[in-house]
């Protein structure tokens, strides 16, 4: 891990009167998975929606890689190397999974749509290129098998799996997961917990991820950041973290 990849200074958002975001910063450095975390209403997903561009904060900054990300267009901000997953699965179920990987690659065609349809010169090299990074990607999150299968048709924790796989397919630097194993059995978390660890050090993605499940949280991440109403109350490791009394008593000790 060397220089901040992502930086978030004093971000502030209010929605009638209730602070959602009450001056929050932290920093993410590359390769690192990072965690926030905070009991409900604790800004979470507020974040997540400045972060992606879908809400504009008042106040503060977010800057990726040096560059100042607010006010950007949520596509921009895709473009600029920031994927996301969201809590429920948000997948096209008539799709077949190579056909829902195909499409988030397709971002990265840059050929123009009548050589796309004849398929030919650097259309067709990049068509094959798309194809061999879907099956990479399918292969590592173990759906090599299920490249034809119809997405809807396949169980709610393969599902989360062909969303992941879809945001992998477009390459991010950052990668920002919503509460990737909601939903899942025992099993299920236990693998997909390590299927993030694999990924964030075999390919050295990035990762910021928000997660009721603090086992998971606390077994996977480098170093989590707590919200509560809005501020941010601790960051530290998994170890120092489930210690501090500020997040025990926002807790009330019950998720820890
Ligand atoms: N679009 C909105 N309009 C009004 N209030 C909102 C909106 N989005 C969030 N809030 C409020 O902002 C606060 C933070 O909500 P947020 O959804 O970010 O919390 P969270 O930590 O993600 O919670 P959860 O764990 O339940 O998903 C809450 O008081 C919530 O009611």
């Amino acid at each position: 891990m060397s220089a901040a990849l992502f930086e978030v200074e004093d971000l502030t958002l209010s929605f009638a009167g209730v602070r959602a975001l009450d001056g929050v910063d932290f920093t993410i450095d590359e390769g690192e998975l990072f965690a926030v975390i905070g009991p409900n209403g604790a800004g979470k997903s507020t974040l997540f929606n400045c972060i992606s561009g879908i809400y504009r904060p008042e106040s503060g900054s977010i800057k990726f890689g040096g560059r100042q990300l607010l006010g950007s267009a949520p596509h921009r901000i895709a473009s600029a190397g920031i994927a996301r997953t969201f809590q429920n699965v948000d997948v096209f179920p008539a799709m077949t999974v190579e056909e829902c990987l195909l499409l988030a690659r397709h971002q990265h065609l840059r050929s123009g749509p009548v050589a796309s349809m004849v398929r030919w010169g650097r259309s067709a090299r990049e068509e094959r290129a798309a194809l061999r990074k879907v099956t990479e990607v399918a292969d590592r999150l173990g759906l090599g098998g299920l490249l034809q299968s119809t997405v809807g048709t396949l169980p709610h924790g393969i599902q989360k799996r062909v969303e992941l796989a879809r945001s992998l397919c477009m390459e991010p630097r950052l990668l920002l997961l919503d509460e990737p194993v909601a939903g899942m059995n025992h099993e299920e978390t236990a693998e997909m917990a390590a299927t993030l660890s694999e990924v964030n050090s075999d390919l050295g993605v990035t990762m910021l991820l928000v997660e009721h499940d603090m086992s998971m949280v606390m077994g996977i991440s480098h170093r989590v950041c707590v919200l509560d109403f809005g501020r941010r109350i601790a960051l530290d490791t998994p170890a120092n973290v489930v210690r501090d009394e500020a997040v025990i008593d926002a807790y009330l000790g019950g998720a820890l």
